[in-house]
C-alpha cells in the first residue's frame, strides 16, 4: 500500500488520549478507508497502546479482516487497512481490568454495519476510572443510540474492578440499514431520576445506603417535589467476588432526554461522597437543562458524523474529548460539524452527516 493511501491521523491533537484512535479505527471500518494513527496517547503519562487499546484494535482487526502495522503494547504508531465487516461472535479476554466498555465503543458502530447481527463477549473491567461504568452504556448510550434507530444488548455476566478485572459481558448488535439523524434539542420536564448505587466483595451493603440516602437528599434539596428512587444493590459472590462500589444517576426528561452522572469507589470507599459527587453533576446538568451531558457529548459525535441527514444536540461546554472526536470525525468522514454558543450558555452542535449506508444488507 502507498504511504500516500492513509488518512493520517494525529493522536497528540486537543485531547491526546485512546479515543482518537477509537474513533479513527472505528471510522477506517465502516468507511473502508486505511488509516494510520501517529502520537498515540501522546498526552497520557504511559502513552501508547495499553491493553484496551492494543485488545480493541486486534478484535477490529479480526472484525475486518484488516492488515496490521504496530499493533504491540506501548505503540505509538498504528496502520490499519480493513477489507470487511464480518458478523460472527467473537471473544476477547484482556486479562487486566481494560475497560470493555471503551473495547465496546470501538466496536459497537462497526458492528451495527455488519450483515447480520454479532455478538462480542469481553473479559476486563466493567467499572473502572475513566471509562464508562457498563450501567451508563445500558442505561445512557443506550437509549440515545435508539435516537439513531440503532441499539444494542448488554448483559453484564461478572463485574470487574482495578486492579484484578474479571468481569464479563456479552454485546449483541443488530446491523442497521442507516443511521437516522438524532436530535437532541428539546429538553421538557425532568419526569424521572433514578439510579442505582452499588457494592460489592467485602463492603458491606451501608455503604451503597449511604450512597442512595445523600443523592435522594441532594435532589431533593434542589427539586422539592422530584421523586428520586435510588436503588441500592449487593452484588452476589457469583457476579464478583471482588471489592467495588459506585452508583450511577439519570434524569429521564419528557424531551426524551436521558442523562447520567456516577461516581466509582477508588482506594477509601465513603459512600456518602460517592453518592454527592453523582448527585451534584447530574443536578448541574438538570439545571442548566442540557439535552446531552458531557460524557455523552463526544460519544454520539461519530453516529452524527454517519447519519443520514442534520444530526442536533444541545449541550453544555464541549469537553476536549468532544473537540477531537469531532477534529476525528471531519478528517475521517470529510463532513462538517457546527459549533454556536447560545446565550443561555448551551452548545448547539450540528452536523449533516456522510449518509453512511450499510453495503452487507
Ligand atoms: N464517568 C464516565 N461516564 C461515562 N463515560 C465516561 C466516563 N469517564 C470517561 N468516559 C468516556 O470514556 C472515554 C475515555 O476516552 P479517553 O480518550 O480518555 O480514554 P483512553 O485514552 O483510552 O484512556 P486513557 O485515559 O487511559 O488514555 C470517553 O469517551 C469518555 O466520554
Amino acid at each position: 500500500m502507498d504511504a500516500n493511501d492513509f488518512v493520517e491521523i494525529d493522536g497528540s491533537y486537543l485531547e491526546g488520549g485512546g479515543q482518537a484512535l477509537r474513533n479513527a479505527l472505528s471510522l477506517s471500518c465502516i468507511l473502508g478507508k486505511p488509516v494510520r494513527v501517529v502520537k498515540i496517547r501522546a498526552n497520557r503519562p504511559n502513552p501508547g497502546l495499553s491493553h484496551q487499546h492494543l485488545h480493541g484494535l486486534d478484535l477490529l482487526r479480526d472484525i475486518t479482516n484488516a492488515d496490521v502495522v504496530g499493533n504491540v503494547l506501548l505503540s505509538t504508531k498504528v496502520e490499519f487497512t480493513p477489507r470487511t465487516i464480518l458478523d460472527n461472535t467473537y471473544r476477547v479476554d484482556t486479562r487486566t481490568a481494560a475497560s470493555i466498555t471503551l473495547i465496546y465503543q470501538m466496536a459497537l458502530p462497526v458492528l451495527l454495519f455488519a450483515g447480520r447481527s454479532s455478538r462480542l463477549i469481553v473479559s476486563g473491567g466493567t467499572n473502572v476510572a475513566f471509562a464508562p461504568p457498563v450501567e451508563y452504556m445500558q442505561q445512557v448510550l443506550l437509549p440515545n443510540l435508539k435516537r439513531f434507530g440503532a441499539g444494542f444488548e448488554l448483559k453484564v455476566q461478572q463485574y470487574g474492578f482495578y486492579p484484578r478485572g474479571k468481569g464479563t459481558c456479552q454485546l449483541d448488535v443488530q446491523p442497521v440499514a442507516k443511521l437516522n439523524a438524532g436530535q437532541f434539542m428539546d429538553f421538557g420536564r425532568i419526569n424521572l431520576v433514578s439510579g442505582v448505587g452499588f457494592c460489592a466483595g467485602r463492603l458491606p451493603v451501608n455503604i451503597a445506603i449511604d450512597m442512595q440516602q445523600t443523592a435522594q437528599r441532594e435532589i431533593h434539596r434542589l427539586w422539592p417535589e422530584q421523586e428520586c428512587t435510588i436503588e441500592t444493590v449487593k452484588h452476589s459472590p457469583e457476579k464478583t467476588r471482588d471489592n467495588g462500589a459506585g452508583i450511577l444517576m439519570t434524569a429521564n426528561t419528557t424531551g426524551g432526554v436521558v442523562l447520567g452522572a456516577s461516581a466509582l469507589g477508588k482506594k477509601r470507599i465513603d459512600g456518602h461522597v460517592l453518592g454527592s459527587e453523582a448527585s451534584c453533576q447530574l443536578a448541574e446538568y438538570m439545571r442548566k437543562e442540557i439535552c446531552v451531558d458531557d460524557y455523552m457529548q463526544d460519544q454520539l459525535i461519530i453516529y452524527m458524523a454517519l447519519a443520514v441527514g442534520r444530526s442536533r444536540m444541545r449541550t453544555g461546554r464541549l469537553t476536549k474529548h468532544t473537540r477531537t472526536a469531532i477534529h476525528v470525525a471531519e478528517q475521517m468522514t470529510g463532513v462538517k460539524f457546527d459549533v454556536t454558543v447560545e446565550p443561555g450558555g448551551q452548545t448547539l452542535v450540528t452536523c449533516e452527516g456522510l449518509g453512511q449506508l450499510n453495503k452487507l444488507i
